[in-house]
Formats: structure tokens, C-alpha cells, sequence
């Protein structure tokens, strides 16, 4: 479902990615792991089409980097859920209409925009909070609805960069476990994250990248936390 054949990607004329191939399947759930500046956004960014390779295609949802026209990408994206370190909410409007915007825009009917809008806040446990303001719920929360609002309208995928970035150790591990039960109603979920300690408790595919390309991975837990295997490079 999701592919990347013989890809290169540069920026500012920089090498990020070289002959990267990969395919995911629906209903995987994979963890892009590497360390600061290794290219895990580039590669998030790539999916959602910001950036194009300089060879070879990435292929989602039907679409493909060579082909699709600039139109197209909101097309692409409406199949997809984005999920940022830093939550994204819009500040000045309360998280219904945080999550009913996503709706309004692509001409749903109201009523459906209600069951839709709160059957997505009851999957992360904030259909209370539908009346409040971003700014008087917690980091841990704000994540919550911002996994809402990729999920309202229904994506085959979740691109997830770097969400418990902002979070504490435990409210990490409880945004994971809102992202695998998204998962296992079959929506295709890709994390990119640095949190190594995040993949050993909720161990499942996980590609690492090493210098220009990406290679399988398994975080393996010892006694004193964890190893990886093949070691970071
Ligand atoms: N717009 C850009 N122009 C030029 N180089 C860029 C651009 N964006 C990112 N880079 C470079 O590309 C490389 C990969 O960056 P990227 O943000 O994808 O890494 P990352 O693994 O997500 O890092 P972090 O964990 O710090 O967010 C870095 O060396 C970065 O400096």
C-alpha cells in the first residue's frame, strides 16, 4: 500500500536518502527510529508529498510522487492523519471546532460533522472536553485531540513525527497506546521517533536509519533497558 522504489532525496542539494526501498502494508504499525537530524521528517514529509524525491517514486493511497499534480495533494492528504510534536490545535476555537474544521472544509453535513467529531474524541477519551479550549488541557491531552483530528476523517494512515516529543515518560506511553488502538481498527500507523524506550515497551516493526538508507530493527530489552540490534550506527 505504501512503497518507496529506488528513492533518493535531497535537500539543499544534501543527500538524505539514497536507492531507499520499502514497502508497508495496511494495517502495519512501524516505528521509524534514528538519531536527531537522520532524516526521520524528511521521510514523514515525502509520504504527505512536501518534498518530492530527486529519483525513483513513493507510492500512497493511489498516488505516486512522479505523477501527481499539485492538485491532487489535498486529495492525498485527506487520506491521511498528520501528527506533530508540537499538537498544532488552532488556539483561538474549542476542540470541537479544532476537530469539526477538518469536516467543514471538505463540505460535510453538519450532523454528520457531530457523530463524526465526537465518535473521534470518544476513541481518545475527551468527548468531555469538546467545549474547552486547547490552551486549558495538558500537553497529554492536546496530543489526544490532536490524534482526534487525524482520525475524523477517517485516513488509510497516521504519519505520527516525533508525538511524544513533548511529553513526559508516562503520558508517552499512553499516547502509544491511543495510536495502537487506532491500529488495530486497521488504519495503517508510521511513527517517527528518537524515544527508543517508547519502541522497547511496545515493540512491533521498527526501521531504523542508518546513513542514507533504512534497515529493520529490533530494540531488544536487557536488564539495565535495552539494546539494538544491529547497533545504531
Ligand atoms: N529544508 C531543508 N533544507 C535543507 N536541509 C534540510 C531541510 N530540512 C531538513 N534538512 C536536513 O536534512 C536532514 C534530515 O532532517 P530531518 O528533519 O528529516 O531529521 P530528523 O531525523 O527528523 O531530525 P530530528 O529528530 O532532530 O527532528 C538534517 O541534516 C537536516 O539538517
Amino acid at each position: 500500500m505504501i512503497s518507496f522504489i529506488n528513492v533518493d532525496i535531497e535537500l539543499d542539494k544534501k543527500a538524505i536518502f539514497r536507492n531507499l526501498n520499502l514497502n508497508i502494508q495496511s494495517d502495519e504499525f512501524v516505528y521509524i527510529v534514528g538519531k536527531s537530524g537522520s532524516g526521520k521528517t524528511t521521510l514523514l514529509k515525502s509520504l504527505y508529498m512536501a518534498i518530492r524525491p530527486k529519483k525513483g517514486e513513493v507510492q500512497i493511497g493511489g498516488y505516486n510522487s512522479r505523477t501527481i499534480k499539485k492538485r491532487q495533494i489535498p486529495l492525498l492528504r485527506r487520506k491521511l492523519g498528520i501528527v506533530f510534536q508540537d499538537f498544532r490545535l488552532l488556539e483561538d476555537r474549542n476542540i470541537y471546532d479544532n476537530l469539526a474544521f477538518v469536516l467543514t472544509v471538505t463540505g460535510t453535513k453538519e450532523q454528520q460533522i457531530k457523530e463524526k467529531v465526537m465518535k473521534a474524541l470518544h476513541s481518545v477519551g475527551l468527548e468531555h472536553a469538546a467545549d474547552q479550549m486547547p490552551r486549558n488541557l495538558s500537553g497529554g491531552e492536546q496530543q489526544r485531540v490532536a490524534i482526534a483530528r487525524a482520525i475524523v476523517r477517517e485516513p488509510l494512515v497516521i504519519l505520527a513525527d516525533e508525538p511524544t516529543g513533548n511529553l513526559d515518560p508516562d503520558t508517552s506511553l499512553e499516547i502509544l497506546e491511543y495510536l495502537k488502538s487506532i491500529n488495530q481498527k486497521g488504519i495503517t500507523v508510521i511513527i517517527g521517533t528518537h524515544d527508543y524506550e517508547l519502541v522497547r515497551h511496545s515493540p512491533s516493526r521498527t526501521l531504523q536509519i542508518t546513513g542514507l538508507n533504512l534497515e529493520e530493527t529490533c530494540i531488544i530489552p536487557t536488564e539495565t533497558g535495552y539494546r539494538i540490534s544491529p547497533p545504531a550506527a
